[in-house]
């Protein structure tokens, strides 16, 4: 386990309390009106607990704890990995989020690139964390500029949310769609070519 982290200025994150958690959640049953001694639910609030340290996980991780292969293999055109599942929890109402994620980045000048599926672990780092969509979208985009330095980054992060599905509005099947451009993949002609690599499917 690395060191607690900072996130966004909200002060340092302690280390997963897994006995607070689990009586938070006995708690939080005896608050809907259930009975957490009942046989069914008698082991619920320590398997929450371990749920939410494994959904949560990304608190303790650095984005540089996994970008952590990279290579200089002189290739300077874009690279992309689309449809990369991504489950993460809204942080207003502590329920799922969920879709895919494309990331994609045109390397630095000497073609400092990284492993493909350490494109799929950077997500995880900042969707296994209380979030919303939009802050989800940048961080992932401005780690990759800060790490890779390279030319150019786009990601485009497409989700359901179950807030507004099973709760709320209601709305089932509504899919809300950010994105992050940075650098040369700003430039109209190239950000096109991206978006269309990225829906055409
Ligand atoms: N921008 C943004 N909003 C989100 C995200 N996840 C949830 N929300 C919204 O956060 C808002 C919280 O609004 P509030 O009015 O404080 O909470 P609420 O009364 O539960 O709102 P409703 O969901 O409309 O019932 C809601 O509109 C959610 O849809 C996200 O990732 N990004
Ligand atoms: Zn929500």
């Amino acid at each position: 386990m690395t060191d607690p982290v900072t996130l966004d200025g909200a002060g340092p994150i302690g280390v997963f309390d897994e006995k607070r958690a689990e009586s938070a959640v006995r708690e939080l049953l005896l608050a809907v009106g259930e009975d957490p001694d009942r046989e069914g639910l008698r082991e619920t609030p320590a398997r929450v607990a371990r749920a939410y340290a494994e959904i949560f996980a990304g608190l303790w991780q650095e984005p540089e704890d996994v970008l952590t292969t990279t290579f200089d293999l002189g290739h300077d055109e874009m690279v992309l990995v689309k449809d990369i599942e991504v489950y993460s929890t809204c942080e207003h109402h502590l329920v799922p989020f969920h879709g895919v994620a494309h990331v994609g980045y045109i390397p630095s000048q000497d073609g400092k690139i990284t492993g493909l599926s350490k494109l799929a672990r950077l997500v995880d780092v900042y969707a296994r964390r209380p979030q919303v969509q939009e802050r989800l979208t940048t961080q992932i985009a401005e780690s990759l500029v800060r790490i890779l330095e390279p030319r150019g980054v786009i990601v485009v992060v497409e989700c359901e949310h179950m807030c507004m599905s099973m709760r709320g509005i209601r709305k089932p099947g509504a899919k809300t769609i950010t994105s992050a451009v940075r650098g040369q993949l700003r430039d109209p002609a190239s950000r096109s070519e991206a978006m269309s690599l990225i829906i055409g499917r």
